[in-house]
């Protein structure tokens, strides 16, 4: 397996391959069966994969955890040679932000990128959409897998790709679900022994609410049911909402394909799921 730790090795690597389709699953690293899941998929896509991994400063707010995010290189490059990926690229900060963050040229989504967890992370997506145009650029994929975890960064960044007329195939997967149903994700680690118990308590909320929205109970009844029984359980819900899967704009009359997205703190852990219906 091939590391590149500067964009000027990764150029040379890629000017290269001319042959088969280059894939790329962007992450921050701490790989979980999440993070390989996507890294198989690209694999049934392409011979050449790409992972980058790289915990950017552009999309974490002040007062989030950019300093205490989990970083075990050594072992996130075991798991990823042990699957027989091509490359992984882990740059530096100085690599990719030369100049600084504060004059950094961004990409902002409109609409989209200030709505759910945008709301509540203010600039987020910009630096998720900027990262994500940046190692477009530095990688050059033909193809991107991401995770519908984080249903609303896909969303962003297939609207970016679209908006800015890029030739990259984006593709979604579903999310990896621990035994007990808890979506697999690196910020998990931080739940204390008692936190983690309370915590599948998201994912059969969610069920049972895609089924009460099946049986046509209204979205906004559906969303309040859903910020008590969050409340009841322990949690400090940060929103539940009912979207249409497409924009995530709120559910009109006619609208079937839905998916209901929340975010709730567990503690100081912030929590994020989502689940896809039809009705
Ligand atoms: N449980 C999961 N199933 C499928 N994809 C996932 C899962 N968790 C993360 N991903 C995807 O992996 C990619 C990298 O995500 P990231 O490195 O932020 O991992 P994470 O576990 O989501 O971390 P965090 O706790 O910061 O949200 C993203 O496309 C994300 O959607
Ligand atoms: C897509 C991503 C790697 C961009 O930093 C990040 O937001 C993530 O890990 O989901
Ligand atoms: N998995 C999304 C990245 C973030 O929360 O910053």
């Amino acid at each position: 397996m091939l590391v590149f730790s500067s964009l000027s090795e990764l150029r040379g690597w890629r000017a290269q391959q001319t042959a088969d389709p280059v894939a790329l699953v962007p992450t921050m690293g701490n790989l979980h069966q999440g993070h390989l899941q996507l890294v198989k998929r690209a694999q049934q896509a392409t011979s050449q994969v790409v992972v980058s991994i790289f915990v950017n400063p552009m999309q974490f707010a002040a007062n989030e955890d950019l300093d205490r995010y989990p970083r075990t290189f050594a072992e996130d490059c075991a798991a990823l040679e042990a699957l027989g990926v091509t490359a992984v690229f882990a740059p530096t900060v100085e690599d990719v932000y030369p100049r600084g963050l504060a004059n950094q040229t961004s990409v902002t989504v409109p609409e989209i990128s200030d709505i759910l967890c945008g709301a509540s992370r203010p600039g987020h997506f910009r630096g998720v959409a900027t990262i994500v145009c940046k190692l477009f650029n530095m990688v050059q994929p033909d193809i991107a897998v991401f995770g519908q975890k984080d249903y609303q960064q896909l969303q962003v960044i297939r609207l970016m790709a679209a908006d800015l007329s890029m030739s990259v195939d984006i593709i979604g997967e579903p999310t990896e679900r621990a035994e007990d149903g808890l979506a697999l994700s690196s910020r998990n680690g931080y739940l204390t022994t008692e936190e983690r118990a309370k915590a599948p308590f998201i994912y059969q909320l969610l069920q049972q609410l895609a089924e009460q929205l099946q049986q046509g109970v209204a979205p906004a009844e559906v969303e309040q049911r859903g910020l008590t029984a969050l409340t009841e359980q322990g949690f400090r819900p940060d929103y539940l909402s009912v979207r249409r899967q497409q924009d995530l704009q709120p559910v009109a009359a006619a609208d079937t394909k839905l998916v209901i997205l929340l975010a709730a703190y567990l503690g100081n852990t912030r929590l994020i799921d989502n689940l896809c219906m039809q009705r």
